[in-house]
């Protein structure tokens, strides 16, 4: 079987829990995994979205992310589980924490949301 016809484990309750205690730079938020990385200079969090970008091709599971100043907020989910969060989503935001961490960045996950308001 391939890995695109793998059958994606939902985490959810108890799982989602037990995976989100590994991950202390992300939360669950609308069955997304969802966290904001802040960095020195607007620059930096530019080449964090290169990253990311070339971390999300190699996985072939891409990240929604937005760009404010000096800080990228992000939200993963696995649309072809309906939109839940897999091990695919908290595997790729491991990736994504280690990244940022490459380029200094400090985790804000509470600030998720505040790039929708004007
Ligand atoms: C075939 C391919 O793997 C899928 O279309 C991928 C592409 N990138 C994706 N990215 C995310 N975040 N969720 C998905 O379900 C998803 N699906």
């Amino acid at each position: 079987m391939s890995e695109s016809e793998q059958k994606l484990e939902i985490l959810s309750g108890e799982a989602l829990r037990a995976a989100l205690a590994e991950l202390p730079d992300w939360r669950e938020r609308d069955s997304h995994v969802v966290s904001a990385f802040k960095f020195k200079k607007s620059a930096t969090a530019v080449e964090f979205m290169g990253k990311a970008g070339a971390a999300a091709e190699s996985a072939q599971h891409h990240p929604d992310l937005e760009w404010r100043w000096n800080t990228v907020f992000l939200a993963i989910s696995t649309h072809s589980e309906g939109t839940k969060v897999t091990r695919k989503d908290t595997d790729l935001a491991e990736k994504l924490s280690v990244a940022a961490a490459e380029l200094g960045g400090t985790a804000e996950p509470e600030r998720y949301g505040e790039q929708f308001k004007k």
